[in-house]
């Protein structure tokens, strides 16, 4: 692992990262934010995971999360979306390859050489910091995203009862299997095997019996995907079946950008710190 950039912040380190990933067979780049609480002793870590197009670098500059991280005292862990490099498979467009990993470990071809965002996510880089950073305490870790990577949070953290206190999204895809940008993307990571699209799909995981103990959700009431993709209703309403205590609120005026997720990662952060003890 080798550091790319290091700059102090709100007294604590901002680093960015970078090594040689064995799920993805590919360098892989992330952010790390160690508040100055870790200085003194173990921090809880939160894990971000961005959405679509992005890097480690857009929630980076534009998440404004530093400062609520200083005040409760939280590390914040911002991988890559995807491998990139020389033979990393694309395809065109922006909702699919680069940039557009789903946090899925592809089955198909060219996919499945590199995709493995799954494994990456939570097996490789927890293990990684967990060596690296004796600072972080990693029986205290919660989870959140924006977008694809609101879908990844709430499926991770469905699918690992109890190593999370807590999990949030900010404009999640919850049902990617019924969603235009899931569909897609399964379809080519897939080939459309409806079993393992399910695996990957949070309305589907909590249908089958999947739960966490509680959850935050924020969305933009002026998100353009918000009726095509995102669809939280069908969150609302497979949480009320299942007795998930969801907290899922609509944002009046708020789009899909930066300027939405960095008004509220705040909160989430103060209710992640909460539940993080
Ligand atoms: N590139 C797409 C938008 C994709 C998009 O909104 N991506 C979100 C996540 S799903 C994002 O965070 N983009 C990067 C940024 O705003 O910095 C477009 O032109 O409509």
């Amino acid at each position: 692992m080798k550091v790319v950039s290091e700059v102090r912040s709100h007294g604590g380190r901002q680093l960015v990262l970078t090594h040689d990933s064995a799920a993805t067979a590919t360098g892989m780049t992330f952010s790390l934010f160690l508040p100055p609480q870790a200085e003194q002793g173990r921090v809880p870590l939160v894990t971000y995971l961005s959405g679509l197009t992005c890097t480690h670098a857009n929630v980076t500059a534009k998440g404004e999360y530093r400062a609520a991280c200083a005040a409760h005292g939280l590390a914040f862990l911002a991988p890559d979306t995807s491998p990139r490099g020389e033979g990393v498979a694309d395809e065109e467009g922006w909702d699919i390859g680069l940039g557009a990993g789903f946090y899925v470990d592809a089955t198909e071809a060219p996919w499945s050489s590199h995709y493995r965002m799954w494994s990456y996510v939570t097996e490789e880089l927890p293990a990684l910091v967990a060596t690296e950073f004796a600072e972080l305490d990693m029986d205290r870790q919660a989870i959140t995203g924006h977008s694809m990577g609101g879908h990844g949070a709430l499926t991770v953290a469905l699918r690992h009862p109890g190593r999370f206190r807590s999990c949030s999204a900010f404009a999640p895809i919850v049902a990617p299997t019924r969603v235009p940008w899931g569909q897609k993307a399964f379809d080519r990571y897939f080939g459309g095997d409806p079993d393992l699209s399910r695996r990957h799909d949070a309305v589907a995981l909590i249908g089958d019996g999947a739960r966490v103990d509680h959850l935050l959700v924020d969305v933009g009431g002026s998100d353009p995907f918000l009726d095509k993709e995102l669809r939280p209703e069908l969150l609302v309403e497979a949480c009320e079946q299942s007795g998930i205590p969801a907290t899922v609120r609509v944002q009046k005026g708020y789009d899909h950008s930066y300027f939405f997720v960095s008004s509220f990662l705040g909160e989430h952060l103060a209710w992640h710190a909460a539940h993080l003890g």
